[in-house]
């Protein structure tokens, strides 16, 4: 499905996406999810989310602040999405940072996500090297990451995209880039978060690496259009939400994918 299909798509159907996500993310990666298109819900008790996993689209899940409980939910959440063949969207946020953070990207890996999304050093990591990330920023170049990202999508059989100043998307076989974006994206928080749920949304419409290429160029397209006329993170975090809105089918344009 192109870019411009999925999109479309998208608005027609508005599909609901369960997000498992922090709590600094919560509210804009919510408005993300919301300005795109799609219906967005941050339910994380592990009381209900095996009852909530079913009735969506698309499950993401994303460790930013865990705890105990929340690893809890994550993993009933991750095994009823497998269950009931709904696409579910891992963001490994600083995982190698603490051997708890780890363990649990590690565990949430064995559970076979459809698509698997991070920044350059926690790709890196992920697949057993060492980068040089600090807490949720990536202290890597993408192209560093690239290797782990193939291999990891081949032992994981999951979509791997790595984001940043250029953007990564392999399935271990095909491969895409998308140059694009704006520098001003890393210094306004959680829109890395963001953008998982997003690629979220897209899953719930449109096979993993379609979908996962989609929202990539939904945000670097947005993105770009934001920062023309944005005077800080400030401005350009309402402006995003204002181009992600109101951007067009025919805006996605396929040709800005470079195939490898
Ligand atoms: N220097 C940059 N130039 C352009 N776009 C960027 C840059 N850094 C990050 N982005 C974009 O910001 C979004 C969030 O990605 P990223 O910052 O890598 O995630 P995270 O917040 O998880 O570290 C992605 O759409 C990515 O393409
Ligand atoms: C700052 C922070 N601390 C824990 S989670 C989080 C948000 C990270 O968001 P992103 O990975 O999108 O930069
Ligand atoms: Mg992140």
């Amino acid at each position: 499905m192109t870019p411009d299909a999925s999109l479309r798509k998208l608005r027609a159907q508005a599909p609901l996406v369960h997000c498992i996500t922090n709590y600094v993310a919560m509210n804009i990666a919510a408005n993300v999810t919301l300005a795109a298109g799609a219906s967005p819900a941050m339910i994380h008790a592990p009381e209900e989310v095996a009852d909530f996993v079913p009735l969506a689209g698309a499950l993401t899940i994303n460790i930013g602040t865990l705890s105990a409980p929340w690893v809890a939910a994550m993993h009933r959440a991750a095994e009823t999405a497998m269950a009931h063949g709904v696409p579910w969207v891992l963001d490994p946020v600083a995982h190698f940072a603490t051997p708890y953070r780890a363990s649990v990207a590690q565990a949430l890996l064995a559970q076979r996500p459809a698509i698997l999304r991070g920044n350059a050093s926690e790709i890196m990591a992920l697949a057993g090297g060492t980068g040089a990330g600090k807490g949720a920023d990536s202290g890597d170049s993408v192209a560093d990451a690239e290797a782990s990202a193939i291999a990891l999508a081949r032992r994981a059989g999951s979509v791997v995209a790595i984001t940043g100043p250029v953007d990564f998307v392999t399935d271990g076989g095909r491969h895409i880039t998308l140059q694009g974006g704006a520098e001003i994206m890393p210094k306004v928080t959680a829109l890395g978060c963001s953008l998982t749920a997003l690629i979220g949304a897209y899953a719930a419409i449109a096979p993993a690496f379609e979908a996962t290429a989609a929202a990539l160029l939904h945000f670097a397209e947005a993105g770009e259009r934001a920062a023309r006329s944005c005077e800080g993170p400030g401005s350009f975090s309402a402006g995003f939400l204002d181009q992600l809105h109101n951007l067009q089918p025919e805006d996605l344009k396929a040709e800005r994918l470079t195939w490898h």
